[in-house]
């Protein structure tokens, strides 16, 4: 920690000057003076003195969606570039584009309002900025008297050693003893005080095991690292963490050492060639990491650019030319931009860390050649250590060699690994022919040295600890029901349904839809923003539903899921791992539930085996549920076949149209009378989908209840929004008359029902059943065991007796 001290000082004393309240001359005082020149704007903007680092409140996906459309810059180190000045990190504009999208997005209503709010908002902020010209005017004259409030220390009062201001109150002070106490397990990892600052604000209060493992061999020792990791266990974090650390290292080392030349300190802060590359299978997946590493990043003013498909090609490239440190991304997208030459992808010279999240995903199906090329541009770790005077950032500064990182929940590695590296080493890369059929070629390949450390802390299970794992056995055709009954009988938290075929995705979203179950979709043949517009939507609704292939599989970090259903099985046990992952992350619980046809049997019974799992719990189902679950179903699915239909039909209407206004000779279809038999029929069919709903309606109007249920008493305890609106009803209904016998009893319903989260009904009453078979196979072995035995003591009984009775009848004679 001694090492540590002076730089923390300079850090502090930059942030200072930066701020415009210290005016001593430091290491950075020619740099930070015109800096704040620069930034003066921005700071006068802000509360934070960290705002023009922060990301501020934007992040998450719809922030990600915007990337499509606006301007997106780098929030990672938060600074947003435009031209050659610091925007404020997520400019107005933005957020009120990100407005605009979202009133489209419910079909324009709420356009006045938004106005009205608008300019209340607009008079809003000359109040607020009325005030900060004061409070600013009242901050300067406190600072001159030595009363700076709202430094560093307030904010990370932990990571500083500095000494604390004398004038920090005393309140503030109990509350940094006790943030002091709660981070205090990440003292020991040496971290950065501007990454320990974005870990308070993330509220991390210590490092998961993969984090303390990894971080220490990565970030101080300088090595490459294979990490493995249950799901949701931070992995995200234990290669993003060192990636910065290094980098904020190295950038004090360049600032100390270009002391004195303003204009080589300046482009040192506004980043030079590339220095990470992370790939990650998944688009989502690569935005996600990128949003993480952006959090991580915050105060550093570090760049983190996401490259992926399905977005404009033109706008990366543009924002490419920003030269941003760290770039996640597709292998595809990334290849790409890379064989169309942008200098940034391809001077790789200076490339500091390559990382392969979710690696195994990379080999699988061998459809990442994309990768193979990638990692073919790479300089040898050599020629990269001795390039880096080639770089004209940092002219002098030597840099270490290339990390790589490669991580995932589900990597195997063989025994001779080690061995394996060294040898790759020896020989010439070109030696490496053929595809990346292991993590092993991958490592070598992508040049991992032979003293990688190697972090396994997977367990014998590889699943999260707090997972509980479920299934049910159903035909088939039935599956449907039972997911509607998990969905709705125990509706609660957010909830993942993971197809392997999207037709199958397709049809029972639809039919959920029907059956009043809002529910997200969310595969790889939607466009790129409808995606990332479902992610957000699941995000933002605690009791969402997301009917998923295995596109989400993979990584995505979607707060508190309490439900996994698998309604297809995976093709692969390390995609039902991923898959189950999804829930029960970062020392939450959750609980996942297979739906298993007797198709499945087979398949299920060899993951359980290959997970050496012989016995899982069987999820409770109560079949009183189930006539009225088989109801509302067929009814759904009878106006899910019509409605398919009439789409067609529509489909059709419009086809012809489009070729009628292009002057197109289509084929009449059929005879005058088939036409009007058509239009008949299609009468008919309106007619009975008006039925249909109108009856589901009234079925989906009162709670799902078991067939035993009587609807005539009042029980239950709390009133829900559907009791009260009934209630209400009936206490409008004038009383039943005795004379008049005729008269239907009003059908009251209705009872607060409490409605039991999966998780807890499988604690409840899920009961153990054997899943591989061999339990049972042990067991009837043991009991013809049990029979033989018993029957050869029978035979010897027989035998003995036999005997005496012979020798007795001999000693008669
Ligand atoms: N030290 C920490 N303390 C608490 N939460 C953390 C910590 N580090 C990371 N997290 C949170 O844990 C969650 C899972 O992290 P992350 O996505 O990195 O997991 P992962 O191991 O990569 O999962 P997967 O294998 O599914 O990709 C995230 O929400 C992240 O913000």
């Amino acid at each position: 920690m001694a090492g540590e001290k002076p730089s923390t000082a300079e850090h502090e004393k930059t942030m200072k000057s930066k701020k415009g309240r210290v005016t001593r001359s430091s290491v950075s005082s020619k740099s930070s003076r015109k800096d704040s020149l620069k930034w003066g704007n921005a700071l006068k903007a802000d509360d934070d003195p960290f705002a023009l680092f922060a990301g501020g409140e934007e992040g998450g996906f719809l922030s990600l969606e915007e990337i499509d459309e606006s301007e997106y810059g780098f929030i990672g180190g938060a600074t947003e570039l435009v031209g050659d000045e610091f925007e404020r990190p997520v400019s107005r504009k933005l957020r009120k584009r990100k407005r605009k999208s979202v009133d489209e997005d419910l079909g324009g209503e709420g356009g006045e309002e938004r106005k009205e709010e608008d300019g209340k908002s607009k008079k809003k902020r000359k109040k607020k900025k009325q005030k900060k010209k004061e409070s600013s005017s009242k901050g300067s004259e406190e600072s001159k008297e030595g009363l700076v409030e709202g430094t560093v220390q307030d904010i990370v009062p932990v990571v500083l050693d500095a000494p604390m201001d004398n004038d920090v109150k005393e309140d503030t002070k109990d509350d940094l003893l006790l943030a002091e106490d709660e981070f205090y397990a990440w003292k020991e990892l040496r971290l950065h005080p501007l990454l320990m600052k974005s870990i308070h604000h993330l509220r991390f209060k210590e490092p998961t095991p993969i984090q303390k493992a990894c971080i220490p061999a990565a970030a101080h020792q300088g090595k490459d690292v294979i990490g493995a990791a249950e799901t949701g266990s931070g992995k995200t974090l234990a290669f993003g963490l060192p990636i910065l650390q290094r980098l904020l290292e190295e950038r004090e080392k360049a600032a100390r050492f270009i002391e004195g030349e303003v204009k080589a300190a300046e482009e040192v802060i506004r980043g030079g060639p590339l220095r990470a590359l992370i790939v990650t299978p998944t688009r989502e997946l690569a935005l996600q990491v990128s949003d993480h590493l952006k959090s991580a990043a915050r105060f550093t003013h570090f760049q983190v650019l996401p490259i992926v498909g399905g977005m404009s090609t033109e706008k990366q490239e543009r924002l490419l030319k920003r030269r941003p440190e760290i770039i996640v991304g597709t292998p595809g997208r990334l290849w790409e931009l890379m064989s169309r030459g942008d200098v940034h992808l391809v001077e790789l010279h200076s490339l500091s860390f390559f990382v392969l999240d979710e690696a195994d995903r990379m080999i699988e199906h061998g459809h990442f050649h994309e990768l193979q090329s990638i990692i073919d541009m790479l300089p040898t770790s050599s020629t990269s250590a001795d390039s880096s005077s080639l770089c004209k950032t940092i002219p002098s500064v030597q840099r270490k060699k290339r990390q790589t990182f490669v991580f995932s929940a589900t990597i195997s590695l063989s025994d001779n690994f080690r061995k394996k590296l060294k040898r790759g080493l020896t020989a010439p890369k070109t030696a490496t022919t053929g595809g990346l059929s292991s993590i092993e070629t991958l490592s070598e390949r992508a040049g991992m040295r032979a003293d990688a450390a190697i972090v396994d802390l997977t367990n014998a299970s590889i699943m999260a600890d707090k997972l509980e794992e479920s299934f049910i056995e159903c035909n088939e055709d039935d599956k449907e029901a039972y997911l509607y009954y998990i969905l709705s009988v125990h509706g609660h938290g957010r909830t993942i349904v993971f197809c392997t075929s999207i037709a199958a995705l397709r049809r029972i979203s639809s039919i959920m839809n029907i059956l009043g179950i809002k529910a997200w979709s969310l595969h790889a043949q939607m466009q790129q923003r409808a995606r990332l517009k479902a992610m957000d939507r699941f995000r933002g609704n605690e009791n969402a539903v997301l009917i998923a292939t295995d596109v989400a599989a993979r990584g995505l970090d979607f707060p508190g899921i309490r439900t996994v259903v698998h309604y297809q099985l995976p093709h692969s046990a390390e995609v039902y791992i991923h898959r189950s992952g999804r829930t029960a992350r970062a020392s939450a619980d959750g609980c996942s539930i297979a739906l298993i046809s007797p198709n499945d049997k087979t398949k299920f019974s060899t993951l359980c085996r290959s997970l050496s799992k012989e016995s899982l719990k069987c999820f409770p189902v109560d079949n009183s549920y189930m006539p009225e679950v088989m109801k509302r179903l067929s009814l759904a699915r009878q106006i899910d076949k019509i409605s398919r239909n009439n789409s067609q039909e529509t489909a059709k209407k419009r086809y012809e149209r489009v070729a009628e206004s292009v002057g197109l000779d289509l084929e009449e279809d059929g005879s005058e009378d088939e036409r009007v038999h058509a239009h008949k029929q299609k009468k008919l069919s309106s007619a009975h989908l008006k039925k249909l709903q109108q009856e589901l309606n009234d079925h989906l109007s009162k709670p799902l209840q078991p067939k035993s249920f009587s609807y005539r008493f009042l029980a239950g305890a709390g009133i829900s929004p559907l009791l009260q609106k009934q209630l209400e009803e009936l206490s409008k209904k004038p009383p039943v008359s005795k004379t008049n016998s005729k008269e239907k009893r009003p059908g009251l319903v209705v009872i607060g029902q409490d409605c039991l989260e999966p998780l807890q009904a499988l604690r409840t009453s899920g009961r153990e059943v054997s899943v591989t078979g061999e339990k049972a196979r042990e067991m009837r072995k043991t009991a013809e065991n049990l029979k033989r035995k018993r029957r050869e003591e029978k035979k010897s009984a027989r035998e003995q007796r036999r005997k005496k009775n012979k020798s007795q009848k001999e000693a008669m004679k």
